[in-house]
């Protein structure tokens, strides 16, 4: 389980996380929703490791996350996406996919990038899953492709398939569906939705089209101004007046 408790985010004047509070069992898929600047990537950051709260939480299989360094809490299996996919530019599609995987491999990701000697075994391995993750969001057939020569869509599948690609416990995603087009973003529900079915890991998802979000996942937060409005079932949170208010009015 993730157990977020009283996270405070304070940068200079902006008070961007007041008191949040939450839950995600094993197994569940939750949405994070809010209008702009209510704090979505700050919380994710905090889970992540890279925004340190000024006070509060967060423990993940009963391991507290919070002042540890990026690298230990991806050792935890926690992966996540960014808002925009921070690919490296120049490589392949299979190899940026395999930096994901890197934590499972005995090499550092660097070594395994320039394929030093002596890593064949752990390179077949580390193949493996990453292959798993392309197929997972349909990008295998683009492994051997440079990332530069992609569309915004398929970069950001790849940018999915790389925290995939590392068996994550915890997934984090940022706007996983942003740059989509309809029919790239139907075949991504339909992806991570099967990819959750065999997996059974966990993720929080923040994603502002709320129709994808919605099929995707089991509840949703409503975090506003830096606090929790609300939490539901996608029909209650749709239908909500606080929340139409709040989000969907704006
Ligand atoms: N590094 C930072 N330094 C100063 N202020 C920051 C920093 N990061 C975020 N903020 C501020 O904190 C608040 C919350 O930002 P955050 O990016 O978490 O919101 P969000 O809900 O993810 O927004 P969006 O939907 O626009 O991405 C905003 O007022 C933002 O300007």
């Amino acid at each position: 389980m993730l157990e977020i408790d009283g996270l405070d985010v304070r940068f200079r004047g902006v008070h961007a996380l007041r008191s949040v509070t939450a839950r995600i069992d094993e197994g569940a898929v939750v949405g994070l929703i809010g209008p702009n600047g209510a704090g979505k990537s700050t919380m994710v950051g905090c889970i992540a490791g890279t925004v340190r709260p000024t006070s509060g939480s967060v423990r993940w299989r009963g391991t507290r996350l919070d002042r540890l360094s990026t690298e230990r809490i991806a050792g935890h299996g926690i992966a996540r996406t960014y808002q925009h996919a921070r690919l490296f530019h120049g490589h392949t599609v299979l190899d940026n996919v395999m930096t994901g995987a890197h934590r499972l491999g005995t090499h550092g990701m660097l070594r395994a990038m320039v394929r030093a000697p002596g890593l064949r075994r752990d390179e077949i391995r580390l193949r493996d899953h990453a292959e798993e993750a392309m197929a997972a969001v349909g990008v295998g057939h683009l492994a051997a492709a440079p990332v530069d020569d992609l569309t915004a869509g398929q970069q950001r599948l790849v940018a999915v398939a790389r925290a995939l690609s590392s068996r994550p416990g915890f997934l984090l995603l940022d706007e996983p569906a942003a740059g989509l087009t309809d029919a790239e973003r139907d075949v991504l529900l339909g992806d991570l939705r099967r990819y959750f079915a065999r997996h059974r890991g966990s993720a929080l998802v923040i994603e502002h089209h709320l129709g994808f979000l919605m099929e995707l996942v089991s509840d949703v937060i409503v975090l506003v101004r830096g606090s929790v409005l609300t939490r539901g079932a996608p029909d209650a949170v749709r239908a909500d007046p606080a929340v139409i208010e709040a989000y969907i009015g704006v």
